[in-house]
């Protein structure tokens, strides 16, 4: 697939030159291109509400970024990198690149347009995407945008299993890859932001798109939430997660669904373990971008204990505090298969809708193609732990 992949092997350079170039004629970037300056820029672009929203735990958030600066990439020099692989392989197929994007849910609140406009650029310049459950946008929508690109579906886990079975085999009959079941989500953390505004946007019927168009959910309403959108907004709140799942449950999963199962927000080394005993397909290591528990540990000081628990068994996947390509070349190589592209994406969806996407993937991809180039490597998938050193 790299072969015809949209991504040239000096997509770096014609990015740099595309933008020079633009600038003869007096044009510069409207989206900015350095990742403080994105978000800021992005911030200035969105309610108070959706941009508390967008944001986290002060704490976490700050660990998941102090934890790249621990790491340093080590280049090495005069080793041919004339022709370079972005790609990676992972659950027997070839992601053309090594991110996926996360599943961010109920996009509506940031751009009218929401998951849709972010599956539009997506497919574009071929990048995979991982939809959230609770996108604003239907399933079978997302998933006829993104075509042939690879799209997995991620699960929140309802209190009603039949919704969850119904959610599971939707995903699989509309074209998703793979199930990703997020695990440190079973309540809503203490958000500081949220509560301060008082805003939750599902209250406001945002984010339940694959929900009022499922089979399931509507028939447990007493009318259907185009005439009482109030009671379908007053079921979702009380059925979209389940704090009394255990790891018994895997199993019904596995007997709806045929796709691959990963599991997504695993920190600890044990719980990788008793993930592999469960027969699963593949793990995430996140704290959910520091949303969650305040306090909690960096995703990516978590990565390689659980790495090496694992042991190669099944593919490790990252996210959490990723703003440039550093960050991904450094997961990868303490020993991430992929990782989850989060926030960034969003910020240039708050400024141009799938225009704005677009740049700032564009961008992330010439960064990561020049990152793999100067460190003096040629392929994602092959990095190791040799390429970094860490801080004293
Ligand atoms: C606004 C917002 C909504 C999110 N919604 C979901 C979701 O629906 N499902 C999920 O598994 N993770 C969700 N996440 C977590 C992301 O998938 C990912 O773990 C996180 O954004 C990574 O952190 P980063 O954006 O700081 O890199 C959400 C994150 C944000 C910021
Ligand atoms: C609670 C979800 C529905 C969305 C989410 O994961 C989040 O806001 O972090």
């Amino acid at each position: 697939m790299s072969d015809t992949f949209h991504v040239s092997r000096s997509y770096g350079f014609e990015r740099q030159l595309q933008v020079y170039m633009a600038g003869l004629q007096g044009q510069r970037p409207t989206i900015a291109v350095n990742p403080e300056a994105l978000e800021q820029q992005a911030s200035a672009a969105m309610t108070p509400e959706a941009q508390g929203y967008l944001g986290g735990m002060g704490s976490s958030m700050r660990a998941n970024r102090e934890a790249f600066q621990r790491w340093q990439i080590v280049p090495r020099m005069l080793r041919d990198v004339s022709q370079r692989d972005l790609s990676v392989e992972i659950l027997g197929t070839r992601l053309p690149v090594p991110f996926l994007l996360a599943p961010i849910g109920v996009l509506s609140i940031i751009h009218p347009e929401a998951e849709l406009a972010v599956a539009r650029a997506a497919k574009a310049l071929e990048i995979p995407m991982l939809l959230s459950t609770a996108s604003s946008k239907n399933m079978e929508e997302v998933a006829s945008a993104m075509g042939e690109t690879p799209h997995w579906f991620q699960l929140y886990w309802s209190k009603d299993f039949d919704l969850t079975a119904s959610l599971v085999q939707r995903a699989e009959q509309a074209g998703y890859q793979a199930i990703v079941v997020t695990l440190d989500t079973t309540l809503l953390g203490w958000r500081d932001q949220d509560i301060q505004n008082a805003y939750l946007p599902f209250l406001l019927g945002q984010g339940l798109g694959n929900y009022v168009s499922d089979p399931v959910f509507r028939r447990a309403l007493p009318d259907p939430p185009e005439e009482n959108p109030f009671a379908a907004v007053r079921h979702f709140v009380n059925i979209f997660t389940n704090p009394a799942l255990t790891w018994n449950d895997l199993a019904f999963l596995r007997q709806h669904t045929k796709l691959p199962i990963l599991l997504k927000g695993i920190l600890h080394p044990d719980d990788a373990r008793r993930a592999l005993d469960s027969g699963i397909e593949g793990i995430v290591v996140s704290n959910h971008g520091g949303r969650q528990v305040d306090g909690a540990q960096a995703a990516l000081d978590a990565l390689p204990r659980v790495v090496d628990a694992v042991k190669g068994q099944v593919p490790v996947l990252f996210d959490s505090g990723i703003r440039r390509a550093s960050d991904i070349f450094k997961a990868l190589a303490l020993g991430a298969r992929a990782v989850l592209l989060g926030r960034p994406y969003v910020w240039g969806l708050a400024q141009g809708g799938e225009d704005g996407v677009s740049e700032v993937l564009q961008n992330f991809l010439a960064d990561l193609d020049l990152t793999l180039a100067l460190s003096g490597h040629t392929s994602y998938s092959a990095l190791t732990r040799d390429a970094l050193v860490r801080e004293p």
